[in-house]
């Protein structure tokens, strides 16, 4: 047990995928897992151990934004020695080429945490993708005729945000392809346990045209994504 996670050890498998929802977690353990068990249910945020193609596999709600994610990815790195992390979120797109429901691999994700600056100072450190995994979801994707992007993703601290138009800019600017909450501290968390980490994300909303899906959507429907995640973690 943790402080955040009740499971004994053993109970969650070395391989985890990480969806901010927690109901996106008991969406894909009860589609894509067999013989799922739920063994977190501490503050809503499920965790369920399964197999996929007859691998272990587990997926571990994170909640929303760095401090969340980095309890639940620290939890599960130190005290239940889990080695791959997918995490399968949503994000908001802030490039023309990029739709809604499109699939994005980030290779590495910029910032405006302070989790780095707290470690680094001055330091610039760069969260990056584990290159095997990032590899193997691309190979996925494309067999599945994806319109896939691989590149930047911002994670940012906040949801809404005050000079939000200017901002995005700059960033689309700079060719970052997408802004989502939470894939900077998974990628830093990795580097420090000497773990390996994707993220993949599906584009739930165009910040630029204000297209988006429900929350149901957001939830239920983003099956594309969780299958390549799935595919990329059981594969060495
Ligand atoms: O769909 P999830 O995985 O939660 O990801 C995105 O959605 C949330 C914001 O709505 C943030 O957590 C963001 O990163
Ligand atoms: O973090 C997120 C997720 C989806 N859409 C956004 O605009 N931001």
């Amino acid at each position: 047990m943790t402080t955040h996670i009740g499971a004994n050890k053993g109970d969650i498998a070395d391989k985890v995928l990480l969806p901010g929802d927690p109901l996106r977690a008991k969406f894909i353990a009860e589609n894509f897992l067999e013989d799922a068990v739920c063994y977190n249910e501490v503050r809503g945020m499920y965790g369920y151990t399964g197999t996929y193609k007859g691998e272990r596999v587990s997926v571990q709600g994170t909640g929303m934004g760095v401090p969340s994610i980095s309890i639940y990815v620290n939890e599960l790195m130190d005290a239940y020695d889990v080695q791959k992390l997918v995490r399968v979120g949503s994000c908001g797109a802030i490039q023309e080429d990029v739709n809604v429901r499109d699939v994005i691999l980030a290779n590495t994700s910029s910032t405006d945490s302070s989790m780095n600056r707290a470690t680094f100072g001055e330091v610039d450190f760069a969260p990056s993708a584990d290159f095997t995994l990032l590899r193997n979801a691309y190979d996925a994707g494309v067999k599945k005729n994806l319109n896939l992007h691989v590149g930047n993703v911002f994670t940012s601290d906040q949801f809404y945000r005050d000079n939000a138009k200017e901002f995005n800019q700059k960033l689309a600017d700079y060719n970052v392809l997408a802004i989502e909450m939470e894939t900077s501290a998974l990628y830093t968390l990795a580097a420090k346990y000497n773990r390996q980490a994707l993220t993949v994300l599906t584009v739930s909303d165009h910040i630029l045209t204000g297209e988006e899906t429900t929350s149901e959507e957001r939830q239920t429907t983003f099956t594309d994504m969780m299958e390549i995640a799935l595919d990329a973690v059981i594969q060495d």
